[in-house]
């Protein structure tokens, strides 16, 4: 299946539910790449020996890769990690992300800072570009297992918003 997407509605109901707005407003992989995401679709069940995924990361110097499980019982403080991944943040780094299994959302704040969802399952990989506002949550079946890649080093820090006195949020 596709990459799915769209815009938000605004309750404050349970950040695990898809909050799509009525009627439904979808968002294409166009759009998103005009917001500086994008997407490939590879194959999950085989990442260790993946040739698509070995040339994504040889020509974008993705050098550096780890593997979270996010689910309440694996992932040492859980609740906070969740709560702290659903404040919206930038980096000063691309944020790339592959599922590997189980499901979550991005959620992208668009040009007009309205919220994007972006439906993410086992074999999607995911770039968001430094400097965009962002957040991540699981979705209502409490699990995902996610590769996170990074151009050497990686850097955790996250900027909460408001962060907009970074040059990176200084261009158009
Ligand atoms: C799927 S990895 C956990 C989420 C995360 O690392 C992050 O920075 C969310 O914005
Ligand atoms: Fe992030």
């Amino acid at each position: 299946m596709a990459l799915e997407a769209w815009y938000m509605d605004s309750s404050d109901e349970d950040q695990r539910k898809p909050h799509r707005l009525r009627p439904h407003q979808p968002v294409s992989l166009d759009e998103l790449k005009k917001l500086g995401v994008f997407h490939w679709r590879l194959d999950a069940d085989h990442f260790d020996s993946d040739p698509e995924l070995r040339k994504i990361r040889e020509e974008r110097g993705y050098s550096y890769m780890d593997i979270i499980t996010i689910q309440k019982d694996t992932l040492p403080n859980y609740e906070e990690k969740l709560k702290m991944f659903y404040e919206e943040h930038l980096h000063l780094d691309d944020e790339i992300r592959y599922i590997l299994d189980g499901q979550a959302y991005f959620d992208v704040r668009d040009k007009e800072d309205r919220w994007i969802r972006i439906s993410m399952s086992k074999g999607d990989l995911i770039t968001l570009p430094a400097g965009i506002y962002h957040r991540f949550t699981l979705d209502e079946t409490n699990y995902t297992k996610a590769m996170r890649l990074f151009v050497g080093e990686p850097v955790w820090k996250a900027y909460n918003r408001p962060a907009d006195d970074f040059e990176i949020r200084q261009k158009s």
